[in-house]
């Protein structure tokens, strides 16, 4: 059957007895590659009825999908002639794991940060109505995304579109799963929804829904008949939905191909706004995935047979996200003022540790970055000392909350900015290198990059026992170096330190860089120079004694960041070599103005510039004659 998908729209050959079987493949494929590559696997086993009835009803490219976060979008590429892609799913130059225009004409948006999708579909549909054209635009967003306040600023603004009679298609894929289990108020209204029988009905038929109840339909429907809205109240789901202006249809059963193809045709005949409540299982057909499906959200390669992790690459030491959760929970044990604040990532923060231990500290607030901060200032306004941990790339949300709510009062919390840096597979939408860029410029805010675990642990001990205001402390995905642990000075505040006294060349490479930074400094010992090697420490405030010290004996700086250049920790460093009237060279060695793609972090580094062997043949042409 699946032989048989080859090209976009191709399932429309496809009969309906056909739909379980082709089902049943798909998942198999699924299974087969992602369990090689790893990837994105319980919310695509999820969607796959979900996608073929999408797919049954929409024509590729002219309707447009457009999947919010869009981790599910892998039976989307899979029915878009994508297979052959699965072989370098997530890889250098291969298949994004995400939905890409660029890839195919048949991906309307990029996408890779939660709860977009309303929005840019409206932005679709609104472009394609003052154009008078007619495709169908359809968004899927899942449970989880809909915690994440977008998704109401577009819900409330896609309103409008009952009483201008124009259409737009949200499909709900409500799985009671965001990454981990699902929270909050919405979660919570969603259960209850979920709980009611399965419900499909149209405008129009809210009686004869009633009048089916045995007993005590019939005379409340008549009982009622005077106000619809007072029987919607009562019986109909979704009705928070149809009260702001939007048709809601369900709940139904999302693993129900015709049923999700006839709801969808006829979803596809109104002229109004529809949210469609499908309800699914996360990792359906796979029973470790369904089993444990905050484990198999995002995977490494496994074992189909047993469902186990093959053994990983890394050293196996802690990573550096293990070591920033064990210092907070276990400064916790002392500190009954610490919180832990996660935005629907406990397990990838590492916070879920301090949940076992504190319960009654720790808030998953959702994906809802933004309130994230405002929650930690809050809290830290009455003082508590909150710790939030938040993906360097998913903190960019937050920008304007760090700098309004907790800045300006200059609110003491602890951020633990992880996979800050270049995270490898995920890609452009999850590199995490503007950190240094958007914390720099915000006044009041302490910036730190540890070069190593323990320094890590110091940091994270600084900032919970003696910082103030707003502590950024930035960390690399993966197992934590321990390159100079044995090395450590105390944290002081706005304090670098030397590791290798030289002179000629100075080396600054910034926090997780610094692994490359040493070996560079090796490489060019071999060259017969002596370079100085600087652990920086402290974006902002930076050294400014340390840099200015280094003027002296010094004839070129260069410093080195996995993070873009611009605003970045290099032109900081060289703006107050600038302002000290240095005479010799600065170089800033970091990522230009570009978004990053995906790859392995090694590959991405060697393309980008910024690995040891690069950047010494950089710093030897730059230094010209030997030392
Ligand atoms: C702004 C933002 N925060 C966090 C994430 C990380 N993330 C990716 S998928 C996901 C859960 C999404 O849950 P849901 O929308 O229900 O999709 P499901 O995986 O259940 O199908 C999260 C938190 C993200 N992609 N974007
Ligand atoms: C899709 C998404 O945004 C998350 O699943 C993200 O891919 C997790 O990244 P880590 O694997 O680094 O935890
Ligand atoms: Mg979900």
């Amino acid at each position: 059957m699946l032989e048989q998908i080859n090209h976009p729209n191709d399932i429309k050959k496809i009969e309906r007895k056909d739909y379980r079987l082709l089902a049943k493949e798909i998942r198999k494929f699924l299974l087969m590659n992602v369990s090689r590559t790893g990837g994105h696997l319980a919310s695509n086993l999820g969607a796959v009825e979900l996608t073929m009835a999408l797919h049954t009803v929409l024509d590729f490219p002219k309707d447009q999908l457009v999947f919010d976060v869009g981790h599910q979008s892998y039976v989307h590429k899979i029915l878009t002639g994508r297979k052959d892609g699965f072989a370098s799913l997530r890889q250098f130059h291969g298949m994004s794991g995400f939905p890409k225009p660029t890839e195919s004409d048949c991906d309307a948006f990029h996408s890779g940060h939660s709860s977009t999708s309303i929005g840019v579909a409206l932005g679709l549909a609104q472009a394609r109505d003052l154009k008078g054209t007619d495709e169908t635009i359809v968004a899927v967003l899942g449970d989880g995304a809909l915690s994440g306040g977008m998704a109401y600023e577009a819900l409330n603004n896609m309103a409008r579109l009952r009483e201008e009679k124009r259409k737009l298609i949200v499909i709900l894929n409500d799985n009671k799963m965001s990454i981990s289990e699902n929270v909050g108020g919405m979660s919570g209204y969603l259960n209850k929804v979920r709980s009611k029988k399965e419900y499909v009905d149209f405008k129009g038929n809210v009686e004869k829904s009633l009048m089916q109840i045995p007993v005590v339909g019939e005379p409340i429907a008549k009982g009622l008949k005077r106000s619809k809205d007072s029987i919607k109240q009562l019986f109909v789901p979704g009705m928070m939905f149809e009260d702001m202006g939007i048709t809601y249809i369900g709940p139904i059963d999302g693993h129900n191909t015709p049923l999700l193809i006839d709801t969808f045709e006829r979803a596809k005949q109104l002229d109004e706004p529809i949210i469609i409540h499908v309800v699914t299982k996360k990792g359906k057909g796979y029973r470790y995935a369904e089993k444990e499906p905050a484990r198999f959200h995002g995977v490494g390669p496994f074992s189909v047979r047993t469902g186990k992790n093959l053994p990983a690459q890394s050293s196996g030491g802690p990573s550096y996200t293990d070591i920033f959760a064990d210092t907070v929970t276990e400064l916790a044990k002392k500190d009954e003022t610490i919180t832990a604040v996660t935005a629907a990532m406990p397990e990838g923060t590492g916070l879920e540790r301090f949940k076992e231990q504190f319960p009654e500290r720790f808030f998953d607030v959702g994906i809802a970055e933004q309130h994230a901060i405002a929650f930690c200032a809050g809290m830290a306004a009455k003082g508590l000392k909150p710790a939030a941990a938040v993906y360097s790339t998913f903190l960019q949300r937050a920008y304007d909350q760090i700098l309004h709510d907790a800045a300006i009062g200059r609110l003491t919390m602890l951020i633990g900015v992880d996979r800050s840096g270049l995270v490898g597979a995920d890609g452009e939408t999850h590199q995490g290198i503007f950190d240094v860029s958007y914390l720099s410029s915000i006044p009041n805010v302490t910036v730190m990059a540890p070069v190593n675990g323990r320094e890590l642990k110091e940091m994270v001990t600084y900032a919970l026992t003696k910082g103030e205001g707003p502590m950024a402390v930035k960390y690399a995905r993966g197992t934590a170096s321990t390159l100079f642990e044995d090395e450590l000075t105390p944290i002081l505040r706005g304090k670098g330190s030397i590791l290798r006294q030289g002179s000629e060349i100075a080396l600054l490479p910034l926090g997780n860089l610094m692994e490359e930074g040493a070996a560079v400094c090796e490489n060019l010992v071999k060259e017969g120079f002596k370079p100085t090697l600087v652990n920086p420490r402290f974006v902002k405030p930076l050294d400014e004694e340390l840099i200015c010290s280094l003027m002296k004996n010094h004839r070129l700086i260069v410093t080195m960041e996995e993070g873009v250049l611009n605003g970045g920790f290099g032109q900081q460093v060289t703006q107050i070599l600038a302002n000290h009237d240095y005479k010799g060279r600065v170089r800033n060695i970091g990522i230009d103005d570009r978004f990053v793609e995906h790859g392995s972090v090694k590959q991405l580094r060697k393309m980008l510039g910024i690995d040891s062997d690069s950047m010494t043949e950089k710093i030897k042409a730059w230094i010209g004659d030997k030392g």
